[in-house]
């Protein structure tokens, strides 16, 4: 008889297994790439600076470089002639100089110039060094390139980098309702590849999404078999729960072995972790919200982890609007919208259902709710995943 129960592993327990299969057979292999390729990228290497930036003082206006010294005693109604200055245009060195007068305060004659106010030291100067010293850190290994990152490895002295190629992942949607484009009664519209493609493309995998297959154990397997061929991670989407038509684990459970069927934490818990030929392949629930957070929550918190990299992911901590109950014995990831009110952030709760995706859609971001926890009170101070 079909077992319909399922023996739930804690959050944390789920990750381990997913970083004991990678472990065993997935390396990350490094390439170097231009800076304006790197997208979406973790750097294999620590960078440092190559050179200092600016180099030397520079001008920030077009002007005279003069001592700031020799203007002290200038006013309005007793101008005073330098005869000490050198002419420099925006980003020259201003040598020994230490000011820079713009051409447009000052009249020229006779070689001289006539200065009518006084100008303090570094006045329209950059310094040495203002944007970056030599040798200083601009990224450490594993951690993700942002777009500032980039710009400071370019004024450091980086045109490429080494980066982690991430794994080439297939996403395998199952169900026999799913189309493209309803066209009649009893057809539901395929959407969790974008969830998926626009989650996984933040990080750089490579990914390949491919057309929902029926719900046939036969089916399944065979195109499974194919798939784990081409790829370093397969990801089966639905038909992980336990009913009649759920066959994912079994398909994994007949070509290879599930370790994990079902996770403390809510939405989510139909999830199926298994091997295949020495392989990851995850069963992700149909519903598309909790699809997103086993991805979030579980596969790449551990990838991640398993990796040592750094997603530099944002938090903001907010007040929460209103009390929210939860579920003893399940992590759950709670919605929310971050409001900026009289200099605070505020957490509204938003829709907690795991089949509907405007409550993903109008988020911020969410909260995660410990599994021991069952309430989080009005005007706790809270932290928020930004999304
Ligand atoms: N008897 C039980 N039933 C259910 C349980 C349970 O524990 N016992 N768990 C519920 C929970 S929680 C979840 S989550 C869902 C997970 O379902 P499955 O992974 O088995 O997925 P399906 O039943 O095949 O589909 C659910 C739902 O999602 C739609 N779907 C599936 N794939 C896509 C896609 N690629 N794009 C858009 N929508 C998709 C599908 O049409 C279904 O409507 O199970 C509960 N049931
Ligand atoms: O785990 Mo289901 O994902 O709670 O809705």
């Amino acid at each position: 008889m079909k077992d319909y129960h399922f023996s739930t592993v804690l959050p944390q327990h789920a990750r381990v297994s997913i970083q004991e299969i990678l472990k065993k057979y997935l390396v990350l292999e490094e390439e170097e790439i231009s800076l304006y390729d790197a997208k979406n990228r973790f750097v294999a290497e620590d960078y440092k600076a190559i050179h200092t930036s600016p180099p030397t003082d520079v001008a920030a206006m077009d002007g005279y470089a003069v001592m700031a010294e020799e203007t002290f005693d200038a006013y309005d109604t007793n101008p005073k002639y330098l005869e000490n200055f050198k002419t420099v245009q925006t980003g020259e060195s201003i040598d020994n100089f230490n000011a820079v007068i713009p051409f447009e305060d000052v009249q020229v004659e006779g070689g001289k110039i006539k200065i009518f106010q006084s100008y303090y030291p570094r006045q329209n100067v950059r310094s040495q060094g203002e944007d970056i010293k030599e040798g200083e850190m601009i990224i450490k290994k594993g951690e993700f390139l942002t777009f500032f990152d980039k710009v400071y490895l370019k004024a450091g002295g980086w045109l490429n980098v080494k980066v982690y190629k991430m794994p080439k992942v297939a996403f395998l949607p199952t169900g026999d309702e799913l189309v493209d484009r309803i066209e009649k009664a009893g057809q539901l519209v395929e959407f969790n590849s974008v969830i998926f493609s626009e989650l996984l493309y933040q990080y750089g995998f490579e990914i390949s999404i491919f057309k929902p297959v029926a719900n046939d154990l036969n089916v399944l397997k065979e195109t499974l078999k194919k798939l784990l061929d081409e790829f370093d991670i397969v990801f089966v989407n639905a038909g992980s729960s336990k009913g009649d038509k759920d066959l994912t684990s079994e398909a994994i459970q007949s070509l290879g072995k599930v370790i994990v069927h079902g996770i403390a934490i809510k939405p989510g818990k139909p999830t199926v972790i298994g091997e295949i030929n020495g392989k990851l392949v995850m069963g992700l629930p149909g519903f598309p919200v909790s699809m997103f957070f086993v991805l979030k929550e579980i596969f790449l918190k551990a990838f991640f982890d398993a990796y040592l990299l750094n997603p530099k992911e944002k938090t903001v901590m907010a007040v929460l609007e209103r009390r929210v109950g939860s579920d003893v014995g399940a992590e759950e990831y709670i919605r929310v919208q971050v409001e900026n009110k009289d200099g605070k952030n505020h957490a509204r709760v938003l829709k907690r259902g795991a089949s509907v995706i405007s409550s993903l859609i109008r988020a911020d971001g969410y909260i995660v709710v410990p599994i021991n926890v069952d309430v989080v009170e009005e005007g706790s101070l809270v932290k928020v995943k930004m999304i």
